[in-house]
């Protein structure tokens, strides 16, 4: 339980209702006697003073009064825009509970109907129709703020549910204070509304979004550039989180900015990353290496392409092969099968290049009607020891793929890791049952765990990127590197797969569990910023020595400090 610090103290120049209606400063019931006499509360409260732990108390038993995952998710809604301290203490309590509440999977349905149940707004909304006073309106709500970390979304590409306008996601950067401990006054999720090609919200007449198709081309990234060029001027310590933008802007964009300032494509790198530390789990468990895999990606997109490209730098440095050699131990598929130069440059993107396999290899290879190797074909003949799914198609990995992969490898490696549940590409107890157990499994939404043919339990790890990106992200905040370079990445995924529960026991997990997010996350922190240090990077005067003590001390920790209040103090 956390403990009341009698040496947090904070000089709070607001009074009355403004300091009750402020989630950062808000108490509660638990302004003490003096506080409410100090800032004008006597008689806006009732008479008796709780502790945090009686408020968490009282919020969890409203909060299982609440029946659905949604109307729990509502809920935890209203009480983060009531009282900071309180949401992230009672989520704390609760992580494993409440991460899948207010994160993956019932944020999907949170952002789908997300202008059915909007009643306050978060964070800030920067809409193409009004750029010209985009900077103006970035400097409202940021000035004289530190802003250590501004998550941004164009919302094109939301998990795996598609174009969702301006259906926010701030769970990202909520996770960043539940896991990695940033604090949520200098975190600021941004959405970038470029209008959406999503029908449904388009002929909603109560979407809160501008109503108008996506902006694209030259207009789009002249947008995004005013943007991003603002938050340079503005914030140039900030770390440039971007979530879930379309599989044609997301690489291209991470690209074009990442040597110019610390930014981050979470579904790219974050799920490099997290999916790089399972892998090593895995291999960890079947003794071999990252390089004796073959490896099949089913769906070539923002996370599909990400996860090739960081295992593939992985085995490059760790097992020490030619990127050539190692480029060939991949084979990407998408909705046209297996990507190889026959499919035409329009059915290819650009980024995928390295990862087209020969037209020569596939010629005895059955095609469909359409002229494309599907998956089946592509397990038969290249007989993965590795295959993962990020393609947004629901059981796409069927019995005939899974038992068919198990004929060619003994424990084959199978994470489908598409989001939220219901687009799994294959449910792990299916997985598990079709190979009698001998799958080494882990999924992007948090599944149950089943059971091995001797009775045992198989805990499905949750390959998510949310076990690593709160750590990635931190990591560089606090070497407050001007680059997250692949070398931090690298770092941060090596040392999630050390803590990995299989390596004691092969039959646990992969990954560790949720429950154990913070102190994962601290520890990738810890390894982020001792490589930027490596690397020489790092933009702070202290000692890499240090770098364990100042992540712990940097930490905010959902805890009521002292008030005081004084005129010039904070608001
Ligand atoms: N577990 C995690 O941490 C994690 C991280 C990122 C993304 N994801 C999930 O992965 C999925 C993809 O995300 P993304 O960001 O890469 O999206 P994306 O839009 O960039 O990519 C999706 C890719 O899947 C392909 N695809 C669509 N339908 C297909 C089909 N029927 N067969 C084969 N391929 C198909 C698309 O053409 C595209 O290339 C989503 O469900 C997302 O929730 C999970
Ligand atoms: O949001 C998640 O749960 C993971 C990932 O970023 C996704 O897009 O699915
Ligand atoms: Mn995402």
């Amino acid at each position: 339980m956390f403990q009341i610090s009698s040496e947090l103290k904070f000089k709070v120049a607001l009074r009355g209702d403004t300091l009750l209606t402020s989630p950062r400063w808000n108490k509660g019931t638990a302004f003490t006697k003096q506080e409410r006499k100090d800032f004008g509360l006597t008689g806006r409260l009732p008479s008796r003073i709780n502790t945090i732990d009686e408020q968490c108390e009282r919020a969890y038993d409203q909060l299982r009064s609440r029946e659905s995952p949604i109307q729990k998710n509502s809920f935890l809604q209203s009480l983060k825009e009531q009282n900071w301290v309180l949401y992230y203490s009672l989520l704390s309590r609760h992580i494993k509970e409440l991460t899948s509440i207010i994160y993956t999977p019932t944020e999907a349905e949170a952002i789908e109907n997300y202008s059915h149940l909007f009643r306050r707004s978060e964070g800030m909304f920067l809409s193409f129709p009004d750029q010209d006073t985009m900077e103006e309106d970035f400097l409202e709500q940021t000035r004289g703020k530190d802003i250590e970390l501004i998550v941004c979304t164009d919302a094109e590409a939301i998990l795996g549910i598609g174009d969702q306008g301006v259906g926010i996601s701030s769970a990202k950067s909520a996770i960043y204070t539940l896991l990695a401990g940033i604090n949520p006054a200098n975190a600021l999720s941004v959405t970038l509304d470029v209008g959406t090609d999503n029908e449904t919200l388009l002929n909603d007449h109560l979407y809160v979004g501008w109503p108008s198709k996506r902006v694209r081309g030259v207009e789009y990234d002249k947008f995004i550039d005013k943007f991003v060029q603002l938050i340079r001027k503005h914030q140039p310590h900030c770390l440039l989180h971007f979530e879930d933008f379309g599989v044609s802007n997301a690489q291209r964009l991470l690209e074009l900015y990442r040597n110019e300032h610390s930014v981050f494509n979470d579904d790219i790198q974050g799920t490099g990353a997290v999916t790089l530390a399972a892998l090593m789990a895995a291999i960890g468990v079947t003794k071999s290496k990252l390089a004796d895999q073959r490896y099949v990606i089913f769906g070539a997109g923002s996370a599909g392409l990400g996860i090739a490209k960081q295992v593939r730098d992985a085995i490059i440095l760790i097992d020490g092969v030619p990127r050539e050699e190692a480029n060939k131990k991949f084979y990407l598929v998408d909705r046209f099968g297996l990507i190889k130069p026959s499919l035409g440059p329009n059915k290819i993107r650009p980024a995928l290049q390295e990862f087209v396999r020969p037209d020569e290899e596939w010629s005895d290879v059955p095609i469909n009607d359409a002229g494309e190797v599907e998956l089946l074909e592509v397990v038969r003949k290249v007989r993965p020891t590795v295959l993962i799914g990020c393609s947004t198609k629901g059981g796409a990995f069927t019995e005939r793929v899974v038992r068919t992969m198990k004929e060619g490898c003994e424990r084959p490696i199978i994470f489908p890791l598409s989001n939220p549940s219901h687009l799994v590409e294959v449910d792990p107890k299916d997985a598990n049952d079709w190979t009698e157990g001998m799958a080494l499994l882990a999924t992007g939404s948090p599944f149950p765990p089943t059971k091995m043919p001797n009775g045992k339990d198989y805990v499905i790890a949750e390959c998510n990127n949310a076990l690593i990106y709160p750590g990635l992200g931190f990591g560089s905040m606090l070497s407050q590197s001007r680059q997250m370079t692949d070398g931090m990445i690298i770092a941060g995924a090596q040392r999630l797969a050390a803590l990995s529960p299989a390596l004691k026991d092969p039959d646990s997990g992969l990954l560790p569990d949720f429950q154990d997010g913070p102190a994962a996350n601290l520890e990738v922190a810890v390894a982020v910023a001792e490589q930027a240090f490596d690397e020489g990077i790092q933009g702070v005067s202290w000692s890499r020595e240090e770098v364990r003590a100042k992540a712990e001390e940097k930490q905010w920790k959902p805890l009521y400090g002292k008030y005081e209040y004084d005129e010039q103090g904070a608001k």
